[in-house]
């Protein structure tokens, strides 16, 4: 039986405001929103106040009243914060995903997830499709390849561009190589890839980024073989109003993700 469930957010970003307030408007009946938290003070009180609930001043305050951790803040919050949610009796979830490409932070979180009987769950995020990926590994050795395209104005200001900005002008392949290079220049924009890898249980998944001027969508496509499966998925979607590297369907696949765990029948 699902009784309501005590959940606690860390990140008042763009994503995070709209998982808090989706939480609110759309899955009340299910979850209690008990505390958000973020390095910005004003930001979490902000959010807190028009969500009903605490803003938290520390990650003690916010596991004091939870069953339940949203992480949508960046993947250096899974890294500080991931063990300690988990060792506390709280589930997790992870929205920047990317952080999972350290080996040894994944093991460690599923170490503490296993030993506490809880859960890490990862989204889908701007992605989608991640049980197919997953069924074909199961199935037989897979490779992947994910084509990133958004407008410069999502891309500018990664590492890997060094402080330089984008052309207006012209479309540029601007990175071509390996997951864990792709999340090291551009952690806040291949999350999708090291999901990717992930599922498909593919490191070697190779990514593409493209930068295409007066683009309206990101779009992210992936292409998977295993010899028996052939998978393209492909998907555009609205970048978030409030940040344009970050597509709002990401903040949805989250709600999504609760609205499942909250129901009788779980699609997987
Ligand atoms: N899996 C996926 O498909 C996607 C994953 N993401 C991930 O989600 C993250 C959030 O995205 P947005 O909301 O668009 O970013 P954002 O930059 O609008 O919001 C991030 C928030 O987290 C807060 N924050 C950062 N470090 C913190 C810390 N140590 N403790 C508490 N708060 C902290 C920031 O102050 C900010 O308010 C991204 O950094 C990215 O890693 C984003 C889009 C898609
Ligand atoms: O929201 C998106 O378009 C994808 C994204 O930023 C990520 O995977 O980090």
């Amino acid at each position: 039986m699902f009784t309501m469930k005590k959940a606690a957010l860390i990140g008042c970003g763009a994503l995070g405001s709209f998982v808090a307030h989706g939480l609110k408007k759309i899955l009340s009946g299910d979850y209690e929103l008990t505390g958000v938290l973020d390095l910005r003070a004003e930001a979490a009180q902000e959010l807190a106040k028009e969500c009903d609930t605490r803003a938290c001043a520390n990650l003690d305050e916010l596991l004091s009243d939870a069953e339940m951790i949203i992480e949508t803040a960046g993947g250096e919050v899974v890294r500080t914060y991931g063990e300690t949610v988990l060792n506390s009796g709280c589930d997790l979830v992870i929205l920047s995903v990317g952080a999972l490409s350290d080996k040894n932070l994944k093991s460690a979180l599923e170490n503490a997830a296993r030993s506490a009987g809880k859960k890490v769950y990862v989204v889908n995020g701007a992605l989608g499709g991640l049980d197919v990926l997953q069924t074909m590994s199961m199935m037989a050795p897979t490779t992947a390849l994910i084509s990133i395209t958004k407008a410069p104005e999502s891309l500018n200001g990664a590492p890997f561009l060094e402080g330089k900005g984008l052309p207006e002008n012209k479309t540029v392949k601007i990175f071509e190589g390996s997951v864990d290079d792709a999340i090291r220049g551009f952690p806040k924009n291949v999350n999708v890839a090291v999901a990717t890898a992930l599922a498909s249980n593919c490191p070697d998944t190779k990514v593409i980024i493209t930068s295409v001027p007066g683009m309206k969508d990101n779009k992210h496509c992936v292409h998977a073989e295993n010899g028996i499966i052939t998978t393209d998925i492909s998907i555009s979607s609205l970048p978030d109003p409030d940040n344009p590297k970050s597509s709002t369907s990401a903040a949805w696949s989250v709600l999504n993700l609760l609205k499942n765990l909250a129901a009788p029948v779980f699609y997987y």
